[in-house]
Order: C-alpha cells, then sequence, then structure tokens
C-alpha cells in the first residue's frame, strides 16, 4: 500500500474532510436562511442562487468519490440521447441496490451540469438531517411520508412548485421506495404474486402511485424519463466509508432516454407502463450479470474541475483558522480550552458519522413495517432457531 493509500485511511484526514463539510455546511445553511427576504421579492434569484449553495455543499461529497476515491463512472446510453442530457428536466427513474446509489447519481449530475437543481422524491426523515436535509428544504427537494393519504397534497403542490423551475433538473424516484434486500425482495415477490405479476429477480415490485402522480404533475415542464440501471463492476459492494477511506469504485450506469408523451396518462396504464418497465430494467440486470455490460456504447462524461475548486476552496477557508486556533490553544496551555477542543471534533466527527449511518442498508429492522403489510412475520425471514441439545 503506497503512502498516499495509507493516509487516506487515517482518522486524522477524515476528522479533516467531516470538518471541513460540516462547518462549510452549516455556513451554507445559515446563507440559505438569509436569502429567505429574497424570495417574496424575486423568487427566481432566490432559487438560482439557492441552487448555487446547494452546489457548494454537494460537489464535496462528489469530489470526494472522484478526486480522493478516484472512482471512474462509465454511462452506457445511446448518443442520440447523450447530447440532451444536461439539456432538458428529466424524471430519473433508479435501482435502488447500494449504499452510494446517491452519490454516483450526483456525480452523474454534475457531470452535466445539474447538480445544483437536482432533486429527488425522498423519505420525511432524511429532511432532518443535518446541514443536507436542511439545504433539501431551500432546493425544494419533494419530502414523503409514504402514507399516500397524508402525502398526497403536499406531494402534488411540491411538484406544481416546479412548472417554473429556472434551471434544469433531474428529479429521481426510485419508484421500488426502498433499498433492496432479500428480505424485503420474498415480500415483495409476495404482493407480485397476489397481483398476477410476472416475479423480478433484481428489482423490488415498484410503487406505481408516485410515478404517476410525478409523471401527470410534470407534463409540460419535464421533457422525459431516464431509466436507469446502476451496477458497480467485479461485484463490488461499496460504502461510503470505503469512499472515505479511498477505496476506488467502478460504477457502471445505463440510461435509456424515453419521451414524456409516450407515458399513458389514465393511472391504470401507466402502472401496467411501469411494471413492464421494471420487468425490462430486470432482464437488464441480469444481462449485465451473466456478461458484465450493459448494452448501447459506453461513454465517459467529462470530468469538470468545479466540484475539486470548491472543495479544495473550503478546506483551505477552514483549515486556516482552525490551524490558528489549535496553534493558540497549544500556546495558552489551557486544560479547559484544548479539551473543549478535542470534544467539538469529536462531536463533528460523531455527527458525520450518524449521517453517514442514515445511508447504510438496513436490512430487518423495517420488516416489521412493511412485512405487516403481507400477513408475514419478522420470524418467517429469519434463520431457524437452533436447539441445543443438553443432553
Ligand atoms: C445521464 C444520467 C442520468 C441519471 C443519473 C442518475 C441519478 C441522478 C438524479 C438525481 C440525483 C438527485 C438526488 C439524489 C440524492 C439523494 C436522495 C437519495 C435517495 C432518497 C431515497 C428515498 O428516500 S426512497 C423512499 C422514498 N421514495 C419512495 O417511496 C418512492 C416510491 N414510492 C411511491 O411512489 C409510493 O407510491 C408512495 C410513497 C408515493 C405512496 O405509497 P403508499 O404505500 O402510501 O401507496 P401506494 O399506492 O404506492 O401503495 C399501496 C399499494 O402497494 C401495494 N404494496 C404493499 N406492500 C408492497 C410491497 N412491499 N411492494 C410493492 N407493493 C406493495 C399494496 O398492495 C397497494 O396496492 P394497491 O393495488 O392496493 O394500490
Ligand atoms: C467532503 C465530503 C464529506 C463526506 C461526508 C458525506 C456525508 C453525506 C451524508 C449524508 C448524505 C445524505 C444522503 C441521503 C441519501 C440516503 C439515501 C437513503 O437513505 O436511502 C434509503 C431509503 O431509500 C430507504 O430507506 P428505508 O430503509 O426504506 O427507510
Amino acid at each position: 500500500m503506497g503512502l498516499v493509500q495509507w493516509l487516506k485511511g487515517q482518522f486524522l484526514c477524515h476528522l479533516v474532510i467531516c470538518y471541513g463539510f460540516f462547518v462549510s455546511g452549516l455556513l451554507i445553511n445559515l446563507l440559505q436562511i438569509c436569502t429567505l427576504p429574497l424570495w417574496p421579492i424575486n423568487k427566481q434569484l432566490a432559487r438560482r442562487i439557492n441552487c448555487k449553495l446547494g452546489y457548494s455543499l454537494t460537489s464535496q461529497s462528489v469530489a470526494l468519490l472522484e478526486w480522493w476515491s478516484g472512482t471512474e463512472i462509465t454511462l452506457y446510453t445511446d448518443p442520440e440521447n447523450y447530447r440532451l442530457y444536461g439539456k432538458e428536466n428529466a424524471i430519473v427513474v433508479l435501482n435502488h441496490n447500494f449504499e452510494i446509489d446517491f452519490l454516483c447519481g450526483w456525480t452523474f449530475c454534475d457531470r452535466f451540469g445539474v447538480l445544483g437543481a437536482s432533486k429527488c422524491l425522498a423519505k420525511k426523515e432524511l429532511s432532518y438531517l443535518p446541514v443536507i436535509g436542511w439545504m433539501w428544504y431551500f432546493l425544494e427537494m419533494v419530502f414523503i411520508k409514504r402514507k399516500w393519504e397524508e402525502d398526497k397534497r403536499n406531494f402534488v403542490q411540491s411538484l406544481q412548485n416546479l412548472r417554473d423551475y429556472p434551471e434544469n433538473f433531474w428529479f429521481l424516484l426510485h419508484c421500488e421506495g426502498t433499498r433492496f434486500t432479500e428480505e424485503k425482495h420474498l415480500v415483495s415477490m409476495e404482493v407480485a404474486e397476489k397481483k398476477s405479476l410476472p416475479k423480478l429477480k433484481h428489482h423490488l415490485l415498484p410503487r406505481t402511485k408516485g410515478f404517476w402522480v410525478a409523471v401527470q404533475n410534470l407534463r409540460g415542464t419535464v421533457a422525459a424519463v431516464y431509466c436507469c440501471t446502476l451496477n458497480f463492476r467485479n461485484n463490488e459492494t461499496p460504502t461510503l466509508l470505503g469512499v472515505l477511506n479511498g477505496e476506488k469504485y467502478h460504477p457502471d450506469l445505463y440510461v435509456r432516454r424515453i419521451p414524456l408523451e409516450s407515458i399513458p396518462e389514465d393511472e391504470a396504464e401507466c402502472s401496467a407502463w411501469l411494471h413492464k418497465l421494471y420487468q425490462e430494467k430486470d432482464k437488464f440486470q441480469e444481462d449485465y450479470n451473466q456478461t458484465g455490460c450493459f448494452p448501447g456504447p459506453k461513454v465517459t462524461p467529462p470530468c469538470r474541475p468545479w466540484a475539486l475548486i470548491n472543495w479544495l476552496g473550503w478546506t483551505c477557508l477552514l483549515l486556516y483558522p482552525l490551524c490558528l486556533l489549535l496553534v493558540q490553544l497549544v500556546n495558552s496551555g489551557s486544560i479547559l480550552s484544548i479539551l473543549a477542543t478535542v470534544a467539538f471534533c469529536a462531536a463533528v466527527s460523531v455527527c458525520v458519522r450518524w449521517m453517514i449511518g442514515q445511508t447504510e442498508v438496513k436490512s430487518r429492522d423495517d420488516l416489521f413495517t412493511t412485512s405487516t403489510k403481507c400477513n408475514l412475520q419478522l420470524k418467517d425471514f429469519l434463520p431457524a432457531p437452533k436447539h441445543h441439545s443438553h443432553d
């Protein structure tokens, strides 16, 4: 292992990265709050400023993936469609299997210049995440509790608000509604069976309501649906902690552009259409597993320097006062101040570690809720208890 790779694994480096991300994030949140008086006066300007501020925070994690971990992304797509990416609004339908799928998504957004304005349909809990969740309020992210009766008014209103958004945006929808795990897959295929739908091998059954409502409310605003399938080469199982440790991954993304006009307006037909799309996605996934690649030509969208420049800028800006403070502390010899500084660094580290924990794949805890819907019990997924003989 080289020196640089060894350094990337050191806690001190992680602490500096987390400190930069967290403190710059809080400053960006503060600047976003300062834009509040501008919203009633010039809403479009306030939105544009928030896109830039959002970019300044989100792109730090993109820089981490591209420059720190050296991850190389590959796109499989039709060259005719390639030239439209980033130049139109789109709904992105993506599989949800990996801990860093959102990070790869952001990286593609950055390569096509839509990172600041990128949006997604996210579970409400994510809106409480310090820094990132708070930033998303100002970026008009759509949050849902995943209870349709409670969600529908706010969901439709949030989509309607995007109709005059001043920047090109991609709206990400994980139709599967949760991350893929074997246990959730079992539950989901039971639902498929009840609904007489073909079983999927690599995906959960898509939840169709959110997709239909998004398509209906964004007609005339969004030009196309990008049907995306993400995979990692050589069965890599990427994690955010791995990225922080400087591990390099190889994501492959297959994108098909589907004009929005070709998607049925009627709810039942639209649902059937989405189920068919997932059956096709399942087939592409199976082919990928067999052959190690997706159909169609490969391209690596060019990496832009802005994420790195922004990251280095924030790091220099925030490391300077930190170093001054440390020197003063050591000179002062005050044990209390030194302890307070160590406690502050530990708090930043714990906070970011907790945020990273929110991105990790959970497999069993949410079975209680999902499985109740299907009259299955948690014990149905757990290994049979071992009976120890005391003889
Ligand atoms: C060129 C490059 C292109 C692209 C680059 C790629 C990406 C970049 C793009 C953007 C990046 C931007 C941001 C990313 C950053 C971070 C965010 C990341 C992730 C956020 C992750 C999440 O939060 S996912 C969770 C939230 N999202 C969703 O849930 C969406 C899917 N769900 C829905 O749409 C639902 O319909 C709903 C939530 C709107 C409502 O759900 P509800 O359950 O209340 O109602 P439904 O009608 O949907 O469901 C009832 C029916 O469901 C049946 N059922 C029951 N159990 C199951 C089951 N286990 N599986 C399937 N179906 C089930 C039930 O029987 C009911 O059926 P009926 O027939 O009776 O209706
Ligand atoms: C310089 C960079 C510093 C690196 C630190 C980066 C820290 C980033 C921390 C948090 C980013 C938050 C992104 C949230 C996206 C998480 C996606 C997610 O949580 O999906 C789960 C969800 O679908 C299913 O949830 P359920 O299991 O159904 O409930």
